[in-house]
């Protein structure tokens, strides 16, 4: 074997020098977000600390330069948290997710805002929203749609009620797993308990690995895990956060049928967010029930060249009109081109309602 040019000792040495390096460097940064409050707080009385258009930039700004060896996504992961904790050093932000409490809007909303945000469970996604209207929270996360299974109708629904606006977006990919407590053999589970969207996400492995078992519907996929804690008989269908949370073994790993199954969340506040850069717009638009209402709704999309992202239709609950569209697009309502495609679109509409514009998922 050949010596090595630097001794381990040389190394930990340089770790150590650059290590007081990061730490000066880091309590720089967060003096510098602590003025930042300042200067907000006198500016702007009542003012929001949390500024999604700048963390998006900062984020990006970091996977540009970033030259390796760690790879891009996970150093915007430790800028992530960096700029978490300067945020909390402002005012801590509070956040409602869809609970209980291992879910993958739990780790959604963690991903989001960074392990220093305060997150708190709520029951349904109607709770979410009422939190963040009551201003008990500052942000809400839910889910709006999944890769494999299609959309959320709650969430967009819950819309359809509410003034509350998108500030953000986040996907995630889902990874589901065969959970079981420690003392269940393989060959003794003959019931399976998950989330309705979690066992279509699995069916194909389902059918067969585990064609025999009893599959039950429960509420989300951490009570799944919370249930099979206690039976010996059990498995559960659900995410790391959730295994962690109660701690299951996974008897199988990945078991989604889609190796890209993701979902994606949003974040809702009561803030409109400036241009990032690389933004998103979410409309709700109700039509007139006459020929060619789509037809006259898609035309200025096309004739701006906006790129849509998603076209949802979802019956109208107030019984006036037959249906809304829910449109997500790429663009920031800001933007001359937008504003011009928006006046036309208003024209033609029953009724428009710009949900948000935000930027574009960065993680
Ligand atoms: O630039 C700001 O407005 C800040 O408050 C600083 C900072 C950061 O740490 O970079 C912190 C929180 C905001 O959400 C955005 C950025």
């Amino acid at each position: 074997m050949t010596e090595p040019t630097v001794s381990l000792e040389a190394l930990r040495q340089r770790i150590d020098a650059l290590d007081n390096d990061i730490l000066r460097l880091i309590s720089e940064r967060a003096a510098c977000a602590q003025q930042v409050a300042e200067i907000k707080a006198e500016h702007e009385p009542g003012g929001v600390f949390y500024r999604p258009e700048r963390e998006a930039q900062v984020l990006r700004r970091v996977m540009e330069l970033n030259k390796g060896p760690l790879d891009s996504e996970e150093m915007a992961r430790l800028f992530r948290e960096i700029m978490s904790a300067c945020l909390a050093l402002e005012q801590p932000v509070k956040v409602a997710y869809l609970g209980p409490e291992g879910t993958f809007t739990q780790q959604a909303a963690l991903k989001h805002f960074g392990e220093s945000a305060i997150s708190l469970p709520m029951a349904a996604i109607d709770e979410v929203f009422r939190e963040v209207e009551a201003g008990a929270v500052n942000y809400g996360v839910v889910p709006v749609e999944n890769s494999t299974e299609g959309v959320i109708n709650h969430t967009l629904d819950s819309f359809m009620d509410s003034g509350l606006r998108i500030c953000g977006e986040v996907v995630l990919r889902i990874h589901h797993h065969l959970l079981v407590a420690e003392t269940t053999r393989r060959d003794k589970v003959s019931r399976i308990y998950s989330h309705p969207q979690s066992f279509a996400q699995c069916r194909k492995w389902l059918d067969a690995h585990f064609p025999q078992a009893e599959r039950v519907p429960v509420s989300s996929n951490a009570e799944a895990a919370r249930l099979v804690k206690t039976e010996w008989h059990s498995a559960a269908i659900a995410g790391d956060m959730a295994a962690k949370l109660y701690g299951l073994s996974k008897l199988a790993e990945k078991i989604e049928d889609r190796p890209d199954n993701s979902t994606r969340f949003l974040i809702i506040g009561n803030q409109d967010v400036p241009i990032s850069g690389a933004d998103k717009t979410s409309l709700v638009v109700a039509m007139r029930n006459q020929p060619g209402a789509l037809h006259d709704l898609l035309e200025p999309f096309h004739r701006h060249q906006i790129d849509m992202t998603r076209l949802e239709t979802r019956p109208s609950r107030t019984g006036v009109w037959n249906y809304v569209f829910f449109i997500d697009f790429k663009g920031h309502c800001e933007e001359p081109r937008v504003a011009a495609m928006l006046e036309e679109v208003q024209l033609r509409a029953a009724e428009v309602k710009v949900l948000g514009s935000y930027p574009v998922g960065v993680l």
